[in-house]
């Protein structure tokens, strides 16, 4: 197993498949590329299907044993299945997607290898969902977290920004997991370093102390430190990366955008690395050179200067990134 000069081991993935999108949330970092999504026909950017097995037999040689696929809309591609269905053994496979083409496709992912499945759902109410997502298709959403548990994808996340429009919701959704066998909830930070907007964010805190007060049961998670509240049952996890170094020390993923480059981290551009069309050996020494270049973003790339405030550390501003 590869582990980088901060003592953080990469045991996963993130594998972004396209930047195209059915939707177009208020909040989308594009995967931390900005709000730039493509348009919906498939775009000759995107890595082919063998570019993207070619990096999951490296990845497993280095003993990675998740993979995460992600877009824009993963869904979007039509090969998803035999991209799951080649994935390496021994590497659970994950997808983080809207959720609109589950239904009828769902069962197939499953059968292909699929193991577990985050839909991004912000409240349960079509209004707030259309104002956010800029999509009708709430109803859509729902059948396609039903065909999900039907075909007995586990767990099944349900995947919330919390920020101005969507945090009233919050008890809403909390209530919602807890009643229905095989979801979870995950709270998700606003970005605003990602996304703009600044004036949406809300502070996260308060989230952590209310589910505190509700929690029959709280655990931390070892990937980032993530919190996860049992409540009446249900489990609810927070995802607070913002200005969190803590979250940062844990991190154990590396990032492919769909273009085919390596990033070690998402908040990053600066550290890309291309690898989509290269052959195994070329992509072995990629990934060791992403490796070793990999730094916390908050707390060693960005740390406080002498008002408090965060800014990028002297070390990184002219950085030479090195060769593994
Ligand atoms: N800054 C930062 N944000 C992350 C990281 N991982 C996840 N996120 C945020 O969490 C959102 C949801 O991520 P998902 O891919 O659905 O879930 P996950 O974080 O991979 O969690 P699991 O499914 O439990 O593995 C992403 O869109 C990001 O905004 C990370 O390593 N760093
Ligand atoms: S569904 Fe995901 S990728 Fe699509 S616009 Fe929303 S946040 Fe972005
Ligand atoms: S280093 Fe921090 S910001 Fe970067 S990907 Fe990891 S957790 Fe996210």
């Amino acid at each position: 197993m590869l582990e980088d000069s901060f003592g953080r081991e990469v045991t996963g993935v993130r594998v972004s498949l396209t930047d195209r999108c059915n939707f177009d949330c208020v909040y989308c970092h594009n995967e931390g590329l900005g709000d730039t999504r493509g348009p919906m026909e498939p775009g000759d950017d995107e890595m082919g299907t063998d570019d993207v097995v070619r990096f999951l037999e490296v990845a497993r040689e280095f003993d990675v044993g998740k993979v995460k696929f992600t877009g824009g809309e993963p869904m979007l591609r039509e090969d998803l299945e035999e991209i799951i269905r080649r994935t390496p053994d021994g590497m659970e496979t994950s997808l983080t997607t809207n959720g609109t083409f589950l239904p009828g496709r769902a069962e197939e992912l499953r059968k292909a290898g699929l193991s577990r499945v985050n839909v991004s759902q912000d409240a349960l109410d079509p209004k707030a969902f259309a104002e956010v997502t800029k999509s009708g298709a709430y109803d859509k959403v729902l059948e396609g977290v039903e065909a999900a548990l039907d075909a007995g994808l586990d767990p099944v996340k349900l995947n919330m920004v919390v920020f101005e429009a969507t945090a009233g919701y919050v008890p809403k959704m909390v209530e919602h997991v807890a009643e229905n066998d095989g979801l979870q909830l995950q709270l998700i930070e606003y970005m605003p370093e990602l996304t703009g907007n600044p004036e949406w964010a809300i502070d996260i805190q308060r989230v952590h102390d209310w589910l505190e007060e509700q929690a029959d049961e709280i655990e931390i998670r070892e990937m980032h430190g993530r919190k996860r509240y049992w409540v009446g049952g249900g489990m609810v996890e927070i995802v607070d990366p913002v200005e969190n170094p803590s979250f940062c020390s844990n991190c154990h993923r590396v990032r492919v955008t769909h273009e085919g480059f390596l990033k070690g981290c998402l908040n990053r551009n600066d550290d890309l690395r291309p690898m989509g069309e290269m052959t195994k050996p070329e992509i072995r020494s990629a990934f060791r050179e992403t490796v070793a270049n990999r730094v916390p973003y908050y707390g060693e790339y960005m740390v406080r200067n002498d008002d408090g405030e965060w800014e990028i550390n002297d070390r990184y501003i002219d950085d030479q990134y090195i060769d593994a």
